[in-house]
Formats: structure tokens, C-alpha cells, sequence
């Protein structure tokens, strides 16, 4: 072990940690962006929901505090699609785009401290309109999205980044942004809707080539119940997370609910690591039109599954696009029987 692991070891039990004092099962937020524009806000932009950073920071602290008032455990930072390079596009310069970076996640721990004083500031026997008031531990995830987020045209559910994109070009490209939200004041990184291996190899060479101190989790999507959205095996791509000391937490996330048993099983073949899912509503993205088709059968409901895929396996659950702070506080329900605090 070297002088560089130490840290890492005082973190590698940060999950395992967080979900004893949880009773084993924690609640992850719900759709972020979707929520944004379910309160107006116009996301139709290549930065999509970091758009929000520039143009309503107070809404994207008052989503933060809404999921925290449904009886989420860990809330994402709105840096999903926040990149230098995007940044870049619209005109801002470096420290003013790694400043946009790093304000997503105070936003994020700004919502959580007010949500803390809110929890002192009502006292028991006080009526919370449904709200989960309940002082508790609460982890702050700093979202990384693919680099086919920052492309914006759809490829995060294709994962085909075409051959001039290789290993190095996907380090290259995410490596600052990882550094300055490792030291952001995030307790861990999220990277999610993860479309293929080769982005997966990526994140955790970064973790290692940049002695990264704050743990990971990572999280592919799927279109087929099988393999990750590029056809890659999910056994493969979970493996590679299985393989990294640094991430903490393998899983699935912005993928129809109706996927989610047979990708949790795959997981678990690989990987001891929590598992962790937050499905998305079941409807499809066109990610040229840039818009959800609620056309078709959809799996809105599907917080009934939420026992069973618990049972099959998962220990962190929560929701993704379309899905909204009802869906995780009826979550936070349907679990509250089976934690053990
Ligand atoms: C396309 S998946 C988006 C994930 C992100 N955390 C969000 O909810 O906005
Ligand atoms: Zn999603």
C-alpha cells in the first residue's frame, strides 16, 4: 500500500457506512433536469440542466431541497452536463467555467444545509404536509456525465463515440472537470448514464492517474435488459468498476424500469460492491428532437418493484429523468418497513 492509498482506505467504507446508518437501504434523488423543467425552466440548450446554473441558481437549490423533503439520502449535483469544454462554447473563460463547476455542488450542500435547519426548526409534533423532516446523514454525489452528455445530440444512449474516440481522448476530456469536483466539497462522484466500456475504463484510470481522494460510483444505462447501451457487456463494464478501489458503488440509472430486475442479477454476479439503481420513467428520449416521448406504455408507476429489486440485490435506489420528488418519497415509503433504524 502506498502513501497515496491512505485516504482512499478511510473512504473505500464510505457506502457501506452510509447505508448501515441508513438500515441498509438508501434513497437517491429523482430526475434533476426533468424536474427543472417540470418548474419551467427551458433546458433546450447543449449545457441542458447547467444551463440552470447560470440562469437560476435559486431553482436548481430548491429542487436540491424538495428531493431532501421526499426522504432522499443522497442528492446530484447539477454538473451532469456541466463541462469546461461547454462552458467554453458559450463564451466563459476557464476559471469562470471551472467556478460554474464547482458552484453545482456548493448549490447542492447550500440545499442540504437548509434542509438541516429546517429539520431543527420544526419540531415533532408539527404538521410537514408529507414532508420528511428528519435530521439524518445526507451525502452530496457530484455528477459526471459521458462525454456523449457534453455532446448533447443523444450519444449517452448509444455509447458510439465513432473511432477517433479512444481511451485517452475520454481521459483528456473529462480529466479537470474530475479533479475539481473531487475537491468541491462533494462526498462522492457520481458518474452516470456511463453508455459503454471504453468511458468506463476512462473514469477509473482517472481516479488512479489523478490520485483522486473522493470516492466514486458508477452507473451505466441499458436499453435491452442485457448490455449497456452500446451493446458492451454490462458483466464487463461492472466488472471494471468491481476492479477499482476507488468507486464504491456499481449500478444502473436513466433506463426503463422494466429492465431493472435482470440487470441487477448481472451486476451481482460481478461485483460485491452496493448496488445502485435509479431508473428512469420508462419513456424514451429522442435526443435529437431533445425531447420525451410520452407516447407508448410507460413504467411511471414503478415503485411497487422497489422491494423486489431491493430483494434481488440493490441497496441504493432512487429515480431519473421524468421521474419526480413523488416518486421518491413514495419510495422512501415503501422502504421505510424494511430499514432497520
Ligand atoms: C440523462 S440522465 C441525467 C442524470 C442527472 N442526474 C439528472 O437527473 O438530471
Ligand atoms: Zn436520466
Amino acid at each position: 500500500m502506498g502513501t497515496s492509498d491512505v485516504n482512499v482506505n478511510s473512504s473505500s467504507s464510505l457506502v457501506k457506512d452510509f447505508l448501515h446508518k441508513c438500515g441498509g437501504v438508501a434513497v437517491i434523488d429523482g430526475g434533476f433536469a426533468t424536474e427543472l423543467e417540470r418548474h419551467g425552466a427551458d433546458l433546450n440548450d447543449p449545457l441542458w440542466s447547467a444551463k440552470c446554473l447560470l440562469t437560476d441558481p435559486h431553482l436548481v437549490r430548491a429542487v436540491h431541497l424538495d428531493y431532501l423533503e421526499a426522504g432522499a439520502d443522497i442528492i446530484l449535483s447539477s454538473s451532469y452536463q456541466a463541462t469546461i469544454q461547454g462552458f467554453k462554447a458559450k463564451g466563459y473563460s476557464i476559471e469562470e467555467s471551472e467556478s460554474l463547476l464547482k458552484r453545482s455542488v456548493e448549490i447542492a450542500c447550500e440545499a442540504r444545509d437548509v434542509y438541516y435547519n429546517r429539520c431543527c426548526e420544526t419540531s415533532a409534533d408539527q404538521s410537514t404536509d408529507g414532508k420528511v423532516l428528519k435530521q439524518r446523514p445526507i451525502l452530496v454525489a457530484a455528477s459526471v456525465g459521458s462525454y456523449g452528455a457534453y455532446l448533447a445530440d443523444g450519444s449517452e444512449y448509444s455509447g458510439e463515440y465513432g473511432d477517433a474516440v479512444d481511451l485517452n481522448f475520454l481521459k483528456d476530456f473529462h480529466r479537470r472537470r474530475v479533479q475539481l469536483l473531487a475537491n468541491s466539497g462533494a462526498d462522492l462522484i457520481a458518474f452516470e448514464t456511463v453508455p459503454n466500456k471504453l468511458e468506463a475504463q476512462a473514469f477509473v484510470e482517472l481516479l488512479k492517474e489523478e490520485d483522486i481522494k473522493t470516492p466514486a460510483w458508477l452507473s451505466f444505462n441499458s436499453k435491452d435488459g442485457v448490455n449497456v447501451v452500446s451493446g458492451d457487456s454490462l458483466s464487463e463494464c461492472a466488472a471494471i468498476g468491481e476492479s477499482c478501489e476507488k468507486v464504491l458503488a456499481v449500478g444502473i440509472n436513466c433506463t426503463p424500469p422494466r429492465f431493472i430486475l435482470d440487470l441487477i442479477l448481472s451486476i451481482k454476479q460481478v461485483t460485491t460492491k452496493p448496488i445502485l439503481i435509479y431508473p428512469n420513467s420508462g419513456e424514451s428520449y429522442d435526443g435529437i428532437r431533445k425531447e420525451w416521448s410520452n407516447t407508448g406504455v410507460t413504467d411511471e408507476d414503478f415503485v411497487p418493484y422497489v422491494n423486489k429489486w431491493c430483494e434481488a440485490g440493490a441497496s441504493l435506489v432512487g429515480g431519473c429523468c421524468r421521474t419526480t420528488p413523488n416518486t421518491i418519497r413514495a419510495i422512501h415509503k415503501s422502504l421505510s418497513g424494511k430499514r432497520t433504524v
